[in-house]
């Protein structure tokens, strides 16, 4: 004898209604509780202020659309208990060692809780529904975020591997003006951002530091302070940039630790060779064109890029950004002489930053950034 396809209990009217009712209930608690679970990190193990606020307006939000369902016949549908679920379970459900593990595993649980409430919601109210995928589509772009930026505080390294394009900020009028800067240039697709402001004192320099690196957390990018090891290491910044005339690399490294980045700046071969045996993680090669942010008495140019491109070495060593006078217009000789990074500071004017990103970006892209980058770019 074949098999109803439906226990009998299970196909009439009134069955059918609380089991959706049952399915709306216990998605709206899934994505709520992974809602929650997931502010929790960007509160309490992040800091990062603009991405609770973001997750904490979700939460809000989506209590809101769920007014629109029936909520007590969403209880009385309600049965733990009976819920054969509750006895099922994986193993990889309980092994969690971190945040970030947490956090993907939530963002995943709301992300389809919203997509059941979505399809199954048809069924009783569609403008729900479609509150309910506008939220999905909201959900989407703040989980990556979170999960991005998790990944990032345990990862800067790789981060800064797959970086192309670094922006050099100086003098800001402000604590607000130099975030604000942060935001614009972050939007725009910058990778790294360098806070290089000699004209303010320590302390200014300090609090802008951190200031910053908290921004930098929420935004996604890495955080490098100028000249400064203590004040990287003290702020919390994900690393310093020294040049030829500031403390050697190993001292550097002594102070920032082994987690941090260090940046070198080099402007010959000898100096390049000099960085691969140091420790550190990425080298400026420079200047390449006159600019306005700083004179050089030289220029090694894009010679320069083809001797570093040239160099055959260990793949773990330094990545290479060419700087100086590099702008939309000949960025293109640089990427000629085979890099794929730059550092900035003229060509990303206030205001202006997102077309002309896009356009280094355009032609920086040309050059792929194989998995086993060493100095070529
Ligand atoms: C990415 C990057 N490359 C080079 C420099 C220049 O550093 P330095 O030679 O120490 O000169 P100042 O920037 O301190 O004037 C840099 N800052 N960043
Ligand atoms: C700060 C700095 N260092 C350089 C080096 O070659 O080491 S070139 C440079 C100026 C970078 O600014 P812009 O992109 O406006 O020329
Ligand atoms: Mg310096």
């Amino acid at each position: 004898m074949t098999q109803p396809p439906f226990p009998d209990h299970a196909t009439s009217p009134g069955h059918r209604r609380q089991a959706i009712m049952r399915i709306l209930d216990a998605n709206a608690n899934r994505a709520a509780e992974g809602l929650r679970a997931m502010e929790e990190t960007a509160r309490f193990v992040l800091d990062a202020s603009s991405m609770t606020q973001q997750l904490k307006s979700l939460r809000h939000d989506f209590a809101s659309a769920l007014l629109r369902l029936p909520r007590s016949e969403c209880l009385a549908a309600r049965d733990s208990g009976q819920d054969v679920g509750t006895t099922v379970s994986t193993e990889s459900e309980q092994q969690r060692t971190t945040a970030t593990q947490i956090v993907a595993a939530a963002a995943g649980r709301t992300q389809q809780a919203m997509r059941c409430l979505e399809e199954y919601g048809k069924i009783v109210d569609v403008t729900f529904a479609g509150e309910i995928e506008q939220l999905r589509y909201r959900c989407y772009d703040v989980c990556a975020r979170l999960e991005q930026v998790c990944l990032g505080g345990s990862d800067r390294f790789h981060r800064l591997q797959q970086a192309r394009l670094y922006a050099l900020v100086d003098a800001c009028a402000s604590e607000a003006a130099m975030i604000q800067r942060m935001v614009s240039l972050a939007d725009a697709g910058v990778d790294i951002i360098q806070l290089r402001d000699s004209n303010v004192d320590d302390r200014t320099l300090f609090t802008r530091a951190v200031a910053g690196a908290n921004a930098a957390k929420d935004l996604g990018v890495l955080w490098i302070i100028n000249d400064r090891a203590d004040i990287a290491a003290a702020s919390g910044a994900d690393g310093v940039h020294v040049g030829q005339d500031e403390l050697p690399v190993a001292q550097v490294r002594r102070i920032v630790g082994a987690d941090a980045i260090i940046g070198l700046s080099t402007h010959d071969i000898d100096q390049v060779h000099d960085a691969i045996a140091s420790t550190a993680d990425y080298i400026g090669c420079g200047p390449v064109f006159p600019g306005n942010t700083k004179k050089f008495d030289a220029y090694p140019g894009c010679d320069l890029l083809r001797q570093v491109t040239d160099v055959s070495c260990d793949p773990l060593t330094p990545v290479a950004f060419a700087i100086g006078g590099i702008i939309p217009s000949n960025v293109s000789e640089v990427v000629a002489a085979g890099f794929g990074r730059v550092a900035v500071t003229g060509a990303l004017c206030v205001g202006s930053e997102s077309q002309a990103a896009g356009e280094l970006l355009a032609q920086l892209r040309s050059v792929t950034l194989s998995s086993s980058e060493e100095l070529v770019s």
